[in-house]
């Protein structure tokens, strides 16, 4: 399939990882990986500054869009969605790439490519962060603070972990720091590297089994507090003042609160209307570990009528809408290791009909 076709749902990469460690390395290794397969990428950066200088490292022929200023995952999240809707439409990449500042929370930057994928074809490919395992370690032994703790953050929403700059660690060291990253998310695959050197073919495709993987199993805990107001839009050079844009820095100010393990996201594109008490059924036997959902719904007991659904903390929430344009119908559910393949088979029998006779 095109990427020009109306029907293409297009992959979107997440790359995190704190200030400095290897990112933009990784990106331009990708973007030569995938444009000698045949492949148009188009990249999404986020600086903190209102310049892009990571950009510069990116060929020319790329598409990029750059959204500076902010952290992507606060003060300009609502232009995500902007952002990427206007890279489909006017580039038809073949993937988009998004890398976010270091700064910036992966579980609201998930959260907001998930907002988009209400509306556009999207899939949502397994979160990478590169770790810079010699900082890591060094705020290790200097136990913590904020910045360790958002680090901890990356590396928890993380499907792959890339454990770059073992060049600056001390060998002896590598065992402790795996250990570490053990006990942060068991789950992710960890991938050592010098400047991101990796087999990015693996690397690709070690993120999807991983995926896989949590279908299957087991107890999770989920906390989330989150003190920022998420402004959907932006001045032209607003610089958010919680956000710092010296290396190695997170801000006191930036006051997520966020105990995660592995996040998940399943992306459901209906095939037509359905029943709108068999999906309030659906919804009711969702398991605990699907803790956020959301989409856009035709119901064909309500005369076919539109409703955007939302889920949070097991409240479900219908409001009836009328979308301009082509919107498809679309769910998607984001939690932790939930049996991906057991709700995809409701939603089949949602979709036929035959839900309500199981
Ligand atoms: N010693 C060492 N340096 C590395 C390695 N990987 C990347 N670097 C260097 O570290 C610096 C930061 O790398 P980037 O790829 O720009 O990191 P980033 O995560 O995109 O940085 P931000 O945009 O600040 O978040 C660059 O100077 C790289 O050349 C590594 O494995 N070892």
């Amino acid at each position: 399939m095109k990427a020009s076709d109306d029907t293409y749902v297009t992959p979107i990469y997440i790359l995190s990882g704190f200030l400095g460690s290897g990112k933009t390395t990784l990106l331009a290794r990708l973007i030569d990986y995938w444009q000698e397969a045949g492949l148009k990428p188009a990249v999404i950066m986020n600086e903190l500054g209102d310049v892009n200088l990571d950009g510069l490292l990116v060929k020319q022929e790329v598409p990029m869009e750059e959204m500076l200023g902010g952290c992507i995952c606060c003060s300009i999240r609502g232009d995500l969605g902007v952002t990427i809707h206007e890279l489909i439409q006017q580039e038809h990449p073949d993937l988009i790439v998004v890398e976010a500042t270091g700064a910036a929370n992966p579980m609201e930057l998930l959260d907001g490519v998930t907002e988009t994928a209400l509306y556009m074809k999207l899939d949502i490919k397994p979160l990478i962060t590169v770790v810079d395992s010699a900082y890591l370690m060094e705020l290790f032994d200097r136990q913590q603070g904020k910045t360790y703790r958002l680090m901890q953050e990356q590396i928890r929403c993380a499907s792959v972990l890339i454990l770059n700059k073992t060049d600056r660690l001390e060998s002896s060291r590598m065992q402790e720091l795996v250990k570490l990253l053990n006990q942060s998310n068991p789950y992710a695959s960890k991938i050592p590297a010098v400047k991101c050197e990796v087999d990015l073919r693996e690397l690709l495709i070690e993120g999807e089994g991983t995926q896989r993987a949590f279908d299957h199993a087991g107890e999770s805990q989920h906390a989330h507090r989150h003190n920022q107001s998420h402004s959907r839009f932006r001045g032209p050079s607003h610089h958010d003042p919680a956000h710092p844009s010296e290396p190695g820095q997170a801000s006191e100010e930036h006051d997520h609160h966020h105990t995660h393990s592995h996040v998940m996201v399943h992306t459901h594109y209906l095939s037509g209307p359905v029943n709108s008490e068999a999906f309030e059924r659906l919804v009711a036997d969702l398991p605990r570990d699907v803790y956020r959902a959301k989409g856009v719904l035709t119901f064909s007991d309500t005369n076919n009528s539109r409703f955007l659904f939302q889920y949070a903390y097991r409240e479900p929430d219908f409001m009836k809408i009328t979308p301009q344009g082509d919107i498809p119908d679309v769910v998607v559910f984001i939690g932790e290791h939930f049996d991906k393949e057991e709700l995809s088979r409701k939603l089949h029998a949602l979709e036929a009909g035959t839900l309500s006779m199981e």
